[in-house]
């Protein structure tokens, strides 16, 4: 591992240096990678390994949309398609890519196909950290270890096609044959990962957890949805306000920031926006940090596990869903956002 200084702290990391794809592969050459689910961790993993030279199968329900996908991408039925069940027994290291929710259902299936030595593979925490409420107490004599990839699915797939990868994280919850961890990261960098970082699957849950409901994806959209009402309401127009809150954030200031820092993309705009920003962040922090506490506490006591278990096993759940998300989607300021993406120069 290389030790590198994050900030102050050293930490340890794996590289694709010192972990190269060739070792990788011979570390799982007589393994079959069953993925179990094609949603959306399920295709940009399974691509991923399958163009990386991993012996993959994908499991996945037949007769849906993500079966169509799964033939449409190249998996042949028979072949290196085929419905849970076989794929479960086919796979020696089965890659459970179902949504946390229906890994409940599907668990003892899956339990009685874990024969010893298999390895079980996920890519959340989830399932074993909240065993209490999920049921899944994986057999003693299976390897079970995680790889989380910090991005979407499509993220995942899309950087690998460039050549570039995604960062993940990975954790060992149990070594049955002693050789868990070497799978481990072999599968962190065969799914395509740029670099690994290690940690254990409650700490990859509750930071999960938090982070997908704070600034990654909950906390911006409030932000966002907070000062496009307070431009609309002080008489800013649409096409104002979406570039002001939105576009100019995903389009210019964001892509300085991936590249070199806050800092450099602060430097990079005017005295004027430095003095505002610099004055700024900090009453920003002191109103949301302690949004962040609740929700780092609603985390940790298992309530964030509890709703999301609860609400999305219900039958209508895909329905609610729906609602909700076009509650988004019809919302002012996505529309707008919607008419501002196809004046884009590049999708006119
Ligand atoms: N979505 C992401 O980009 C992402 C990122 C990092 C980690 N993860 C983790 O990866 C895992 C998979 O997540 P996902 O978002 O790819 O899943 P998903 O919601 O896309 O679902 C995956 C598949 O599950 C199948 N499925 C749903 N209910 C089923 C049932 N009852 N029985 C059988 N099959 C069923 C669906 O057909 C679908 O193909 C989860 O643990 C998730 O937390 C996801
Ligand atoms: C892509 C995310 C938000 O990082 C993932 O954690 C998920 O649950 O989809
Ligand atoms: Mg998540
Ligand atoms: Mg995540």
């Amino acid at each position: 591992m290389a030790k590198l200084n994050f900030g102050g702290v050293e930490e340890e990391v794996v590289t694709r240096e010192e972990f190269p794809l060739e070792k990788a592969r011979e570390v799982l050459s007589t393994e079959t990678i069953a993925v179990i689910g094609y949603g959306v961790q399920g295709p940009g993993q399974s691509l991923n390994m399958r163009d990386n030279g991993f012996n993959v199968i994908v499991g996945q329900r037949k007769g849906g949309k993500s079966w169509d996908k799964a033939v449409a991408d190249g998996w042949v039925p028979g072949e290196t398609l085929f419905e849970l069940e076989e794929a479960l027994a086919k796979g020696t290291i089965i890659c459970y890519l179902l949504s946390d929710a229906a890994q409940i259902e599907l668990w003892p299936t899956v339990k009685a196909n874990l024969t010893a030595g298999k390895s079980l593979y996920f890519s959340h925490g989830f399932g074993v950290t909240y065993k209490d409420q999920t049921g899944i107490v994986p057999p003693a004599d299976v390897d079970v270890y995680l790889v989380a990839p910090k991005g979407s699915g499509t993220s995942l797939r899309r950087l690998f096609v460039e050549g570039k990868g995604l960062n993940s994280s990975f954790a060992v919850f149990q070594d049955a044959t002693g050789k868990a961890r070497e799978k481990c990261i072999a599968m962190g960098i065969g799914v395509g990962s740029g670099y690994l970082f290690e940690t254990d699957f409650y700490r990859e849950v509750t930071s999960d957890l938090t982070g997908e409901r704070g600034t990654l994806m909950g906390a911006i959209q409030g932000i966002f949805a907070a000062q496009y009402e307070v431009l609309r309401s002080n008489g800013h127009s649409p096409s104002e306000a979406f570039n002001e809150t939105v576009e100019e954030l995903t389009q210019s200031l964001m892509p300085l920031v991936a590249e070199n820092g806050m800092d450099w993309m602060y430097a990079n705009c005017s005295t004027t926006a430095q003095r505002g920003a610099l004055d700024w962040w900090k009453p920003f922090r002191d109103a949301t940090k302690p949004v962040f506490e609740q929700l780092y506490n609603s985390v940790k006591s298992g309530e964030q596990a509890n709703i999301s278990i609860t609400r999305n096993s219900q039958s209508d759940y895909r329905v609610k869903l729906e609602e909700e998300l076009a509650e988004l989607r019809e919302s002012e300021m996505w529309r707008a956002g919607q008419t501002v993406r196809s004046l884009r120069p590049e999708n006119s």
